[in-house]
């Protein structure tokens, strides 16, 4: 079962992977065809009825492969307007062939004929609110042709429709338009690579079609995960983000490196909150970070009033990093996690306390292997198993994690879904480049998230978690986007690199896909 959300990120992860769009509109085309066969006889009348974006794109496909039927392409607009390159090219491979085709220009004029089969290519996952001309008369005319919603009461055409009935959500099943707004009703709908959720509940025979998406395009973070993550142009300041680092002590730049990739991956401010003892070295390290000192040489059960009135405005938390394991500071982080409801990145150190903490924060849990087993998780050579025992941790821990390693594992918080990364290299072993991803899932973390952005004020802690980027997504994204940042920095300096080169490279990596 697949989201039409996830969907867009497969198509482009598979892009990425040597599959373009293009390609998989050949197998949809076909897959179509292949249908349309099976519903009709050589020398039957079939009219595929196109709209101008991709499901229209499909359904030219279709008609090269239907020769042997009598085929009409009905396109619903102008041919100039056709919205994207690759349904172009194939509308032009369809007059090459000399497919028979008319636009139409004017939905008053539409004339379907009385074919034995419809296709419904109008509108697929593209689709948004009401049906709007020459859309909205075609549909009509294509349930009046036959069907189950047919005048002819199913004795008319068979409608097949292109991976989703025009006008239907395919993620709930609802037309788009509102409760009874029109949509169409098809006897058979050919759906591309997964079941989609919302076609469940139609009454219609649903087939799902593989169109040769690689396996690897969803089990592997790829572009398609940064979908979704862009900032509002009109956005202002601390809209995209205010990140909390809580660290340091005996360490200063891993609280520093994750506030600094925090600023890079987007955030619109960070702050670090650390012992006083190391507060003036982490701020001379960088003009761009406002450091809260909090009193004495570590981190302690004692700054947690404070630390908790300084997280209590903040998008997200990233706590751990340079903190060390001193009890006093591991009983700091039990207090903090166990009071706090927001969202946090806990890293390094704090990891162990995990496991022992009964919280109602939203965490993103960022360890390496030893990590993992030091929170009582198990790891594997193999990557799929080692995949299959994250899973399995991250719905007993009920938290999201983000297990380092050659292929990092990302698992949500439910053990529902679970993904793989392999960007990066190996030399990013480094010291710091951990503290680098930490920083940067915090600020994925710390967005907005665009679909949710308009809804009311939100004045629950709860809600303010459910407004912003999807935890598991944040941190697949950050995976991605630390590991081509790595990436880059080699392709600069070979094994040579270190953590603060992979912070300048973070913005190409996040914006320049
Ligand atoms: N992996 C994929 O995602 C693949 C997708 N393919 C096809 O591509 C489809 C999605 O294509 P697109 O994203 O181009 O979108 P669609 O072709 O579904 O629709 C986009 C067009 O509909 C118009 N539109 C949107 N809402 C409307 C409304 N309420 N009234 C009238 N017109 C409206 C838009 O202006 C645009 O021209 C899928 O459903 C599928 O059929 C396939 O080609 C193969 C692979
Ligand atoms: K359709």
């Amino acid at each position: 079962m697949i989201s039409s959300e996830r969907m867009a990120a497969v198509d482009a992860n598979a892009a990425a992977l040597g599959v373009p769009s293009k390609q998989l509109m050949e197998s949809s085309g076909n897959a179509v065809a292949r249908a349309v066969r099976s519903a009709s006889d050589p020398g039957d009348a079939v009219a595929l009825v196109c709209g101008r974006g991709n499901n229209g794109g499909d359904a030219f496909v279709a008609a090269r492969f239907l020769a042997d039927r009598d085929v009409t392409v009905h396109l619903l607009g102008r041919p100039e307007s056709i919205g994207t390159a690759i349904a172009r090219e194939n509308w032009e491979a369809l007059h090459a062939a000399e497919i028979p085709s008319e636009t139409v220009a004017d939905s008053a004029d539409f004339d379907l004929g009385s074919p034995a089969v419809v296709v419904d290519a109008v509108l697929g996952t593209g689709v948004s609110g009401t049906l709007r001309e020459p859309a909205r008369t075609a549909v009509e005319e294509i349930n009046a042709s036959g069907g189950r919603g047919g005048e002819s009461g199913g004795d008319g055409a068979i409608v097949i429709a292109v991976d989703v009935p025009s006008g239907v959500d395919a993620d709930t099943g609802e037309p788009t338009g509102g409760d009874g707004a029109v949509a169409v009703d098809a006897d058979r709908v050919v759906t591309f690579h997964d079941a989609k959720p919302g076609l469940e509940r139609l009454e219609a025979d649903v087939t799902v079609a593989d169109i040769g998406i690689p396996a690897a395009a969803e089990r592997y973070t790829g572009p398609g995960d940064l979908l979704g993550l862009g900032r509002s142009p009109d956005s202002h300041k601390g809209e995209n983000g205010e990140v909390l680092v809580v660290g340091g002590g005996p360490y200063t730049g891993a609280p520093s490196l994750s506030a600094r990739a925090a600023l890079r991956a987007g955030a619109d401010l960070a702050r670090v909150a650390c012992p006083a003892s190391v507060a003036d070295e982490i701020q001379g390290y960088s003009a761009d970070l406002i450091v809260r000192p909090l009193p004495g040489e570590s981190l302690g059960p004692d700054h947690f009033d404070r630390v908790a009135e300084l997280a209590a405005d903040q998008d997200v938390v990233v706590i751990g990093p340079g903190m060390g394991n001193a009890e006093a500071s591991l009983e700091f982080v039990r207090r903090f996690l166990a009071d706090f409801s927001g969202r946090a990145v806990v890293d390094a150190d704090a990891l162990r306390v995990v496991p022992e903490v009964e919280t109602d924060a939203e965490l993103i849990c960022t360890p390496h292997q030893g990590e993992l087993r030091g929170m009582g998780g198990e790891t594997a050579a193999d990557p799929n198993e080692r995949a299959e025992l994250v899973r399995a941790f991250a719905a007993e821990v009920g938290h999201t994690l983000l297990v380092k390693g050659r292929y990092d594992v990302i698992a949500s918080d439910d053990g529902e879904t679970v993904r793989q990364n392999r960007t990066g290299n190996p030399g990013m072993t480094v010291g710091g480049t951990g503290d680098v991803l930490a920083g940067t899932v915090g600020a994925l973390a710390a967005q907005t998230d665009p679909r949710t952005a308009q809804t009311d004020p939100r004045t629950t802690q709860t809600d303010r978690n459910a407004a912003r980027t999807d935890p598991f997504q944040a941190a697949a994204a950050g995976a991605y986007v630390n590991g081509l940042a790595g990436d880059a920095a080699a392709e600069a300096n070979g094994h040579g690199l270190v953590a603060t080169d992979l912070i300048d490279r973070l913005p190409d990596a996040l914006y320049d896909e």
